[in-house]
């Protein structure tokens, strides 16, 4: 069932206490407690993460649906995302995963958790409990449970769960990140590029588009350090991470692979729309006053994923337009499918500045 806050009712009288019977359980429930733990804990990516602790959850509070709501971390705005692991008519569980932008049911959701995380009554006679999801004082996500069981003896387990969670989104999230920028690190890439192959669908009234990868290259950038020193380098860094954060859309993902080389796999309907993204980005750059430096340039080269594309090759192709760029006089954008069908690629093109993988 959808899970509306207007659809909750009442807070639970304390007294209502009905416990799955595993609470009550001896040794054979510590250990599937541990077991639950010690398999949530072993995951290594946020997705796996996310879908172990609604699982974990759902069979540990032998729930019908047990809902994460995801807020999004990186940037502000109202994006947030939704996992959901509930159960089918053959009592099996089955997790989905809803990308979604907030609506005012999921802030109300929300605001609730916040305010008391309360344990309420559902319509259909259920009962749903809320509870926060912390990290460093904010407030990531919520967990929703919906039982046909009072709720309340749980709420210790879901909070240690939900404490756990937040502990362990931190620690992955520190693994996939550039130290300096905060943007994804190179070892998080491929997994972003399946997720943004397979995984992005298009909102109402948007049409598919395609998935595209840009290299964007600071220009000249050891002249930066030789002139200024390394600290103002690394500031001239930490400037055009944001210029991307205020550049790219939020379902854009942009990483940092190394020294003053970027990745963006953006969304776009065509080759016009990505073109016109990277040269605003690139303007963005050119009109920006670094402090001390000056002005600050950058090149970009950039190719369309096909959806049986190896990384490998497509930053092979995105990092030869890149290199036409810097040779074409830098602080310019070029695509390789547009530089290929001018033959400007035709004859002795040297590899980049890439290491592939
Ligand atoms: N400050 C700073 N410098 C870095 C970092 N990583 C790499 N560098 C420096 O970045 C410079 C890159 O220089 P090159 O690859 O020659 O490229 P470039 O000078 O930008 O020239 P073009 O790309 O051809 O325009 C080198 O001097 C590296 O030492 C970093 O994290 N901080």
């Amino acid at each position: 069932m959808s899970i509306d806050p207007v659809a909750t009712v009442d807070s639970v009288p304390s007294r209502s206490v009905e416990v799955p019977g595993w609470v009550s359980g001896g040794e054979a429930t510590q250990a599937r407690l541990v077991d639950s733990v010690a398999h949530f804990t072993h995951q290594r990516d946020t997705e796996a993460l996310d879908h172990s602790l609604t699982l974990s959850l759902a069979e540990l509070a032998d729930a019908r649906t047990v809902t994460l709501y995801k807020r999004a971390g990186e940037r502000s705005g109202p994006q947030e995302s939704l996992v959901r692991c509930s159960r089918n008519a053959l009592g099996r569980f089955n997790i989905d995963l809803v990308p979604r932008s907030a609506d005012a049911s999921t802030d109300l959701l929300l605001q609730q958790g916040e305010r008391d995380g309360g344990c309420v009554r559902l319509r259909d006679g259920g009962y749903g409990m809320l509870v926060p999801i912390r990290h460093d004082g904010r407030m990531i996500g919520a967990l929703m449970l919906e039982s046909e069981h009072p709720l309340e003896m749980l709420r210790p387990l879901v909070e240690g769960f939900a404490r756990i969670y937040a502990n362990y989104v931190g620690l992955l999230d520190e693994s996939e990140r550039d130290k300096l920028t905060g943007l994804y690190n190179r070892r998080s890439f491929d997994r972003h590029l399946q997720r943004q192959l397979h995984g992005t669908r298009p909102r109402e009234g948007e049409q598919a588009g395609q998935t595209w990868l840009a290299i964007l290259d600071i220009d000249h950038f050891k002249r930066i350090n030789d002139t200024w020193g390394h600290l103002y380098g690394d500031e001239v860094i930490l400037m055009i991470a944001q210029q991307m954060r205020a550049s790219f859309r939020h379902g854009d993902a942009l990483f940092r692979f190394g020294g003053e080389e970027f990745v963006v796999l953006m969304s776009a309907i065509d080759r016009e729309a990505a073109t016109a993204a990277l040269q605003r980005f690139r303007t963005r750059v050119q009109d920006h006053e670094f402090p001390q430096v000056g002005q600050v340039t950058v090149s970009v080269g950039f190719a369309v994923i096909g959806p049986h594309d190896y990384p490998a090759t497509v930053l092979d192709r995105a990092d030869k337009a890149l290199y036409f760029a810097k040779n074409s006089g830098r602080n310019q954008v070029f695509s390789y499918e547009d530089l290929r069908a001018r033959g400007a690629l035709d004859g002795d093109v040297t590899a980049g500045s890439v290491d592939l993988f």
